[in-house]
Parts: structure tokens; sequence; C-alpha cells
């Protein structure tokens, strides 16, 4: 397993989100992470990053034992995060950004990768440009290369299709597509959109009031697990 959770729980000050998680990601593969509004899919991924105020169990990457690890520590062993919301400085320019996707690494060429200039020809040439003027796609665009500026392993994404234009959405799908399947770059993607889970997902986890309630391959989530747990 590339990242492995063994009854993980975790906490917001003395208030407990998680409870008793386990679940693996093997290399290459993408976790979609599925559930309501509420159930704790932020918090999964926050956990995962260590951002969380507590957490009990195990979280290992390559089997290397990162459960008491700090965030840019955990960076340094390949995971990279795409927030919820994005999270760009608006004030800050493209380039600004996603070099801030670097300050983890051991070296900081100061440079913008070239994985970013090729996936992304708009930011590509509009590095100068203050980010807050960009359209909510192109912020999109601008989180995921502040997350590829660590080199990641594997990329967490929070609900990266989230208030974003339906005719981008499937553009977004594809960029993701891309990453994991053409450049093996592992994902857990928490999604409400369905279809994008099915289409990139290889396992999906369902969760409910802090648990997972359902996991399998992605074949294996049935319509009905879909209206059970993710209609309002
Ligand atoms: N900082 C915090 N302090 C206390 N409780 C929190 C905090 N952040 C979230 N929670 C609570 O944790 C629970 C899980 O929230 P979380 O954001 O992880 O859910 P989610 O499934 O990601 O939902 P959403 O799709 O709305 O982000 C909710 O009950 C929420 O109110």
């Amino acid at each position: 397993m590339l990242l492995q959770l063994e009854k993980v729980s975790s906490f917001y000050g003395r208030t407990q989100i998680l409870r008793d998680i386990d679940f693996g990601v093997t290399k290459g593969t993408c976790m979609c992470v599925l559930g309501r509004n509420g159930v704790g899919k932020t918090t999964l991924l926050r956990t995962i990053m260590g951002l969380v105020d507590k957490m009990t169990g195990t979280l290992s990457v390559s089997d290397t034992n990162l459960t008491k690890a700090r965030t840019d520590e955990r960076a340094k062993y390949g995971l990279g995060y795409v927030p919820q919301g994005r999270q760009i400085l608006g004030n800050f320019t493209v380039r600004e950004n996603i070099l801030l996707g670097t300050f983890a690494k051991a070296d900081r060429s100061g440079k913008v990768p070239e994985i970013c200039l090729d996936l992304f020809p708009y930011l590509a040439e509009n590095l100068n440009r203050r980010a807050g003027e960009l359209s909510g796609g192109q912020q999109q665009q601008l989180a995921i290369s502040r997350a590829l500026a660590v080199d990641p392993q594997i990329l967490l994404l929070d609900e990266p299709t989230e208030g974003i234009q339906p005719n981008i959405v499937a553009e977004i799908g594809e960029t993701l597509r891309m990453l994991n399947k053409k450049m093996g770059i592992s994902m857990i993607l928490s999604e409400q959109h369905i279809k994008v889970a099915r289409d990139l997902g290889d396992q999906f986890v369902m969760m409910d009031n802090g648990r997972i309630v359902e996991s399998g391959v992605i074949s294996d989530l049935t319509d009905e697990m879909v209206d059970r747990h993710m209609t309002v």
C-alpha cells in the first residue's frame, strides 16, 4: 500500500469527527471519498495532511509511519493537497501562488515546474497576473499546479469541481485523468459529481457520520448506495 490508515479517529478540540477509519490507497490508483455534506470527507483529507487538532490510530506512506509527522514533513513524503474552496491568495500572482507549493521541498529552485506549464497553457501565459482576477476554473488549475509543485506521489483533492461551471467540470476531470492514468500520480478525490467519481475512481469509500459505511471497487458502487448516502 502506498498510503494506509488504520483505526484512525480525529478530533477538532474535544469533538470527535472521524471514527475508526481503515483504508489504503494502492500506487497509481484513484480512491474516491463520497458522502453528503458534513459527513467528514474534508476532515478525512485534513487528517491525512496533519491539519486536525488530534488524531489516533496510524497513518503510513510507503510503510513509513507518519502519524506524528508535521504537515510539511508529510509534503516531503509526497502528499500534495488541493483544499476545498481552492484557497488561492488573490493578491499574489499566478507564479507566486504556484511557488508557495515548493516551500516544503528541499530544493527551492524558484522555478515554476514544467508540468504546470505543460498542463495549463493559460497559466503559463499569465504567470504575472494577479490570481484574484482568474475565473473559478482557472483558479482550480492554479490550486492543482500549487499542489503539483511539491512533486506529489499522492494528490488529495477536496471537491475540485465544486462551484465550477458545468462545461469546465469535464475539463478538470480530463486533467485529473491525465495526472492519474498517464502520469501515475495516485489520488484521493472527494467528489459530489458522481459521474466524475465513476469516470476516474478505481476504489471508493462512502462516508456517513464520520465512519466508512460502504467501500469497494468503483464498479460495486450501486445507484441504490448513491441514493441512500448522497441524495439530500
Ligand atoms: N474546525 C472545526 N471545528 C469543529 N467542528 C468542525 C470543524 N470543521 C468541521 N467540523 C464538523 O465536522 C463534521 C464534518 O465536517 P467536514 O467538513 O469534514 O464534512 P464534509 O463531508 O467534508 O462536508 P463538506 O462537503 O460540507 O465539506 C461536521 O459536523 C462539521 O460541522
